[in-house]
């Protein structure tokens, strides 16, 4: 039997007094990454944030199995890390104080670190690119090397379960690279991730894809099934097509292929691109 490491039933929530997710149904299972992905206000956010705990709903959503709401907030803690959008941090904190943070779920109430936790906290630096920075303040970093510090904080839970929003916020490519494998990384060793995101071709790189639409999901399936190029290409408004380019799904914009000679420049580039 498959477990799933998140599932939802009859998922609603509120915001503002409005309901804006309606009556969500889901199964995501364990040892996969599943992107979430839909047009501006869609409820990806509230979604993400419903199925961590950090907005109230309406419904059932239970996480490995078990009832959200049944795990103490410790073993929630310890089960789940999360990872936000514009996430606020004291700006005065040191990066490695910040990553601590993320050990917190594992340390005794006015406990010292333990190795363990200085061990998780040097990893997850290292594996982020961020360990050079440690003795830094949050607020003297940059908008990217900020972002790699709050990963590196996700990751030092080590959760079995990611949440990330817009993870990919001010990261450069190379980064985005690095995410990539790190994510990868974190599936292959039984981890699930779910990421919020909004460049179309990065999700394709997840193994599923759930894509919303005013509230809803409207598909679940996986990143490289037809039916998910078909939804996705709907609820942009035919805006964006899927097309396999050097054996990668790659989303792009319609207008932009659509004016002449970009196809054929294009397709020089990739030629580039696979000569070198
Ligand atoms: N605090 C709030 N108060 C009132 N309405 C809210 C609030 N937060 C979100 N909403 C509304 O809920 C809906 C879903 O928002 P949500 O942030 O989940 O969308 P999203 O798919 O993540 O959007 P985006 O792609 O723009 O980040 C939107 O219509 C939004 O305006």
């Amino acid at each position: 039997m498959i477990t799933m490491a998140i599932a939802a039933e009859r998922l609603q929530v509120a915001r503002g007094g409005t309901e804006v997710l309606h009556g969500v149904r889901l199964a995501l299972p364990a040892g996969r990454w599943t992107a979430v992905v839909g047009p501006n206000g869609a409820g990806k956010t509230t979604l993400l944030k419903a199925l961590a705990r950090l907005l109230p709903y309406r419904g059932e959503v239970r996480l490995m199995g078990r009832e959200a709401g049944a795990w103490s907030g410790r073993e929630r803690a310890r089960l789940l890390a999360w990872l936000g959008q514009n996430e606020g941090a004291a700006h005065d904190l040191l990066a490695w104080d910040v990553v601590m943070l993320g050990r917190l779920p594992h340390q005794s109430w006015l406990g010292a670190a333990s190795a363990a936790d200085r061990t998780a906290v040097e990893e997850a630096m290292r594996e982020t690119q961020c360990w050079h920075w440690r003795e830094r303040a949050l607020g003297s970093l940059s908008g990217g090397e900020r972002q790699r510090v709050l990963l590196a904080r996700a990751l030092a839970v080590r959760a079995p379960l990611l949440l990330m929003d817009e993870p990919l916020a001010n990261l450069d490519p190379p980064h985005q690279a690095d995410w990539l494998r790190i994510v990868r990384s974190h599936v292959q060793r039984g981890g699930t991730a779910v990421t919020v995101l909004h460049e179309i071709t990065m999700a394709l790189h997840a193994d599923d894809m759930l894509v919303m639409d005013g509230g809803q999901v409207v598909h679940q399936g996986a990143c490289s099934e037809p039916a998910t190029h078909r939804a996705l290409e709907q609820v942009f408004q035919g805006r964006i097509s899927v097309h396999a380019i050097a054996g990668q799904w790659v989303a792009l914009p319609n207008e932009f292929i659509a004016l002449d000679g970009v196809a054929d420049w294009g397709q020089a580039v990739m030629q580039e691109v696979l000569r070198s």
